[in-house]
């Protein structure tokens, strides 16, 4: 027997839509449930079970329940048999029509394409739509409604497909689209989007239908957007596994969109909602397996999908009492079912035998929601507004215009607004922009780092390396001829070099470091450029943008870190060696010292340097606090940061000496103010004091001073930088034993003339050498001309004596040159620094000041000869000085001793006096008491006589009686 359950395909008009009729302001049509039938793929259990298919898809509209099975014949004897099984139900191969019929191999987008797509017209075209998902419980409504994230099901299928449309719309209406998403469980309404434990209420109104009171409303943007709610949503959805579905859904979901459209010209306004519903599955306790709350949970979803099966039979019916208010599921479905909707009702099953009850109760479902008849109208707003309403919307329409202005401006990418598709790829486009603008931003970044690093590491070195030519010469002063000379020929010339390499070194770095710099500096305002515009476009890609930044943050940090680590290392090494040097000091002062006093030589005053170097070496472990830095150590501060704002040093390198003509005697007239670090300070009449140590030499100075080698020297500055020596200058505490005034020592000649004119013109230096030669005080060189001849003036200037305070007289008119020669000592032979045997070597830039000077004018007469002749001037020069202060030192030394014995000789004398003083006094003493003693004698004799009277008349009386 064939049973036809009669669908839409057959008799009844499938899917007629009668022309909308106009009543006022709404056009109704009316229009059967679109019904669909899914049946899914055997699952695991299904096929191992090996049960029978009872759903025969025969094609897109048709299907066969429980269809006839093949029989075998069975033959007997060459008889065919009637091989009748009597004890087997008859198979009921019922055939249903419905409006589609998706098979097995049917995916989530034909599905889609079959049920929802259409009703996204019929939404625009302001008709109330919804779509429910019927079946028993695993036969894949959740598949279909929700899907996977990799196979996303007929929700967010359809809702993309409502973007796609929104945007082909947007030319003449606004949209807004808001969405809740319900879930009934248990006959309680709860928030799936904003979890809480109390449920809902139900609200009617006449006007928009039923209400769910507190029901959140979430605006979304895009599909993708939804996706993810989705997903939040249903991990809140309530889901136990039971014998039939894993992942068995305990609840109606019910996802709901509204959208507001509104015409731009005629401002009509359309309200429509689409729902889609996910029911829970019909099921029998018995194929289940549940107990308890499970069972509960059955019995509240089978009354509510009986409930919702009487419903649809009374409408199918065409009956005019519909039960909607027995469960909280069929007042939700109120306007679905029979209300102003376009219906689409999905109806799942599975194939299998198992479940057959289940199936054919769906289909028969199904088929009675066939029947139902729909009357469905537009939810249209009437154009016809008062003037008042048209006013109101002509000011929001123009607010809304100022905002879309503004937002144009933003970005001339944001005035085409993109689908969600072409915006997730405009964003992907600007995530790739961003990441290679950062990658080559990174790459000049790095370099930069890699440079300042450099320069910070050289400064460093130089200093170093400044500060132990220091201690050499501070230590060579001192010592003999011998290593007087060896430093002047080896030493001297050696540190010009580094210090004139170090300055082209730093020269090109700088440079390096400044185009570097203004690539990065670029670079970095285009990315920032990029960064806003891209968050303006695409907030998603704030993090993305974060991210990066603090990427960006880190490699500055790990590049500081990493410098601050070699600097450490190179000013560790320094450490060691600069420990081993000190180390020796005190031993060898100590045997100086004990030398001097073996020789009675130590003055009380050297006594308390000595012991104040004791205490120093005492309190050597003072406090310095790890983060306390020097405020005035710009070499330090320059060293140990690395600030991309500022690449280059603050260092001036402009106001400082030369490293050549740093002698330990300077000056005081020529330092910066009137007694600085090294100036000799007047303490009173009697005692001077030199502050020579090393905490006195600025480094800075040292440092900067190099860089002057590769400049020009400008000349009057020059001038200004060479001085007589003072004598007063001497490296130590000096107490003077008598009365000495207190003045300037030096005199420079007040009519010289205005220098720069004169080297304006005749390209002449002038320099006052800085000796206190007798023969060579102030010494002008004037007409370096270009056959190299160098014609010397000497200018008068006033020197006193350290030791007498009177004035040395300087020589006048002698020729530099001569002068120098008859200085240079016999036994001093002056080696040839430069190597004059190639033209490169003899052209190299000289480091000295004098050879420094015209150094491009003298390019083209350099000659090994006249290089030779002045590094023996320039060497013989040092050589002098260097003498002289040795002699000076020594008679200060003589003066000193000369001193000390006057001292002595006059505490003799004034012990003598003493002496005799005392022996006077002592003398006077002496008779004194004599004097007393003999008085005293005189009045004891006179006291024993009377006692002596006393006795006699005593004894003259005792006779008398
Ligand atoms: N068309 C299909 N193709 C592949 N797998 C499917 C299909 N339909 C359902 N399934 C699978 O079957 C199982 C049950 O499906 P689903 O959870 O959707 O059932 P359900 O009807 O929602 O059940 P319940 O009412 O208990 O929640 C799931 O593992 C799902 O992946």
């Amino acid at each position: 027997m064939v049973g036809l359950q009669k669908g839409p395909g057959l008799g009844a008009k499938k899917g007629s839509v009668a022309a909308p009729s106009k009543t006022g302001s709404t056009q109704n049509m009316s229009a059967n449930i679109k019904v669909v039938v899914r049946v899914r793929p055997l699952n695991m259990k299904e096929m191992q079970s090996n049960n029978r298919i009872v759903v025969d898809v025969v094609d897109d509209k048709m299907l066969v329940f429980d269809p006839k099975e093949e029989t075998r014949p069975f033959f007997y004897q060459g008889v065919q048999q009637p091989n009748k099984n009597y004890l087997k139900r008859a198979n009921k191969e019922l055939k249903f029509v419905f409006d589609d019929v998706c098979g097995q191999e049917a995916s989530n987008q034909d599905v889609f394409e079959t049920t929802t797509k259409d009703i996204i017209s019929s939404l625009m075209e302001g008709y109330n739509c919804s779509v429910f998902a019927y079946g028993a419980t695993g036969a894949g409504k959740t598949f279909t409604m929700i899907g996977t994230l990799e196979n996303p099901g007929i929700t967010y299928l359809t809702m993309a497909h409502l973007f796609y449309t929104i945007d082909s719309f947007e030319k003449d209406r606004d949209f807004d689209i808001g969405v809740s998403y319900i879930e009934v469980y248990n006959e309680n309404v709860y928030d799936l989007l904003k979890p809480s434990s109390t449920p809902l209420q139900l609200r009617e109104d006449s006007k928009y239908g039923v209400m769910v009171a507190g029901l959140s409303l979430h605006s979304i943007k895009t599909a993708r957007e939804l996706l993810n709610m989705l997903e939040d949503g249903n991990k809140n959805r309530t889901q136990h596994p039971t014998d039939a579905n894993a992942e068995s859904s305990r609840s109606h979901a019910v996802f709901q969109v509204y959208v507001k459209m509104q015409y731009k010209i005629s401002s009509q306004l359309r309200m429509v909602k689409l729902s889609m519903i996910d029911l829970a599955g019909s099921e029998r306790a018995s194929a289940t397996g549940c107990k308890g709350d499970r069972f509960k949970e059955g019995a509240n979803i089978n009354k509510s999908l009986l409930s919702l099966g009487n419903c649809i039979n009374k409408l199918a019916d065409g009956s005019n009492y519909i039960p909607y208010r027995d469960s909280k599921l069929t007042r939700l479905l109120k306007d679905s079912l029979g209300g102003n909707c376009k219906t689409v009702m999905i109806a799942n099953v599975s194939p299998s035998s198992i479940t057959y009850e289940d199936t054919y109760n769906t289909l028969k479902y199904a088929a009675r929601a066939n029947k139902i008849q729909l009357s469905i109208k537009k939810n249209i707003v009437d154009g016809d507004i008062r003037a008042s309403q048209y006013v109101k919307i002509n000011k929001e329409l123009k607010k809304r215009i100022k905002e879309l202005e503004a937002k144009l401006s933003l970005s001339s990418l944001k005035t085409v607004k993109e689908s969600d598709g072409v915006k997730e790829k405009l964003s992907q486009q600007w995530r790739q922009r961003i990441q290679s603008a950062e990658t080559a931003h990174a790459a000049i970044e790095s370099r930069l780092i890699a440079n300042m690093c450099q320069q910070r590491m050289l400064a460093l070195r130089q200093h170093l390396r400044t500060r132990a030519f220091q201690h050499l010469t501070d230590l060579a002063h001192r010592c003999s001829t011998e290593h007087i000379q060896q430093m002047c020929v080896e030493d001297i010339p050696r540190q010009e070099r580094a210090a004139e390499s170090y300055v082209k070194q730093c020269a090109l770095l700088d440079t390096k470091v400044l185009s570097t710099w203004s690539e990065w500096n670029e670079s970095q305002k285009k990315l920032n450029l990029m960064y806003n515009q891209a968050v303006a476009d695409h907030p998603e890609l704030k993090d993305f943008v974060q991210k990066l930044q603090t990427q960006a943050k880190l490699r500055l940090a790990e590049a500081r870190g990493n410098l601050r680590y070699k600097l450490l290392a190179i000013e560790h090494q320094e450490i060691k060696s600069f420990t081993d040097y000190a180390s020796e000091m005190p031993r060898m002062l100590k045997k100086l010292y004990l030398t001097l006093k073996g020789y009675d030589r130590v003055t009380p005053p050297l006594t308390n340097e000595y012991l104040e170097i004791m205490k120093k070496a005492k309190s050597v472990k003072g406090i310095v606090w790890s983060d306390e830095v020097p405020d005035n150590d710009d070499l330090f501060k320059f060293v140990s940061s690395l600030d991309l704002e500022k690449p280059i040093s603050g260092i001036n390198f402009d106001d400082e000496e030369n490293i050549e003509n740093r002698e330990p005697l300077l000056s005081a007239k020529k330092r910066k103010g009137t007694f600085t670090k090294g100036t000799p300070m007047k303490i009173n009449n009697e005692t001077i004091i030199i502050n020579d140590s090393f905490e006195s030499m600025d480094v800075k100075q040292v440092m900067n001073s190099a860089k002057k080698v590769k400049k020009e020297p400008s000349q009057s500055s020059e001038v200004d930088k060479f001085s007589t020596i003072d004598p007063n200058c001497l490296n130590s505490t000096f107490v003077m034993a008598h009365k000495m005034d207190w003045k300037e020592t030096v005199k420079v000649e007040p009519n010289r003339q205005p220098i720069k004119t004169q080297m304006e013109r005749t390209n002449t230096i002038t320099r006052t050498n800085n000796s206190n030669d007798r023969d060579i005080s102030n010494v002008e060189v004037k007409n370096i001309t270009d056959s190299a001849d160098v014609n010397i003036e000497f200018i008068q200037a006033e020197t006193l004596d350290p030791c007498t305070s009177q004035s040395i007289p300087s020589i006048k008119n002698r020729d530099w040159e001569e002068n120098c020669k008859e200085n240079i000592p016999n036994n001093i032979e002056v080696p040839n620094v430069f190597d004059c045997s190639t033209p490169k070597a003899m052209l190299r830039k000289p480091v000295s000041k004098e050879l420094s000077v015209s150094y491009d004018k003298r390019k083209s007469y350099f000659n090994p000869l006249e290089t030779r002749k002045r590094i023996i001037t320039y060497t013989d020069k040092k050589i002098n000085f260097l003498k002289q202060k040795e002699i000076r030192e020594h008679d200060l030394s003589k003066y000193a001793k000369e001193e000390h014995e006057k001292h002595m000789l006059h505490e003799e004398e004034a012990h003598k006096k003493s002496m005799l003083y005392k022996e006077e006094a002592h003398q006077k003493a002496m008779q004194q008491m004599e004097e007393r003693h003999k008085k005293y004698m005189e009045q004891q004799e006179e006291l024993h006589q009377i006692e002596m009277e006393c006795k006699k008349q005593h004894l003259e009386n005792m006779k008398i009686k």
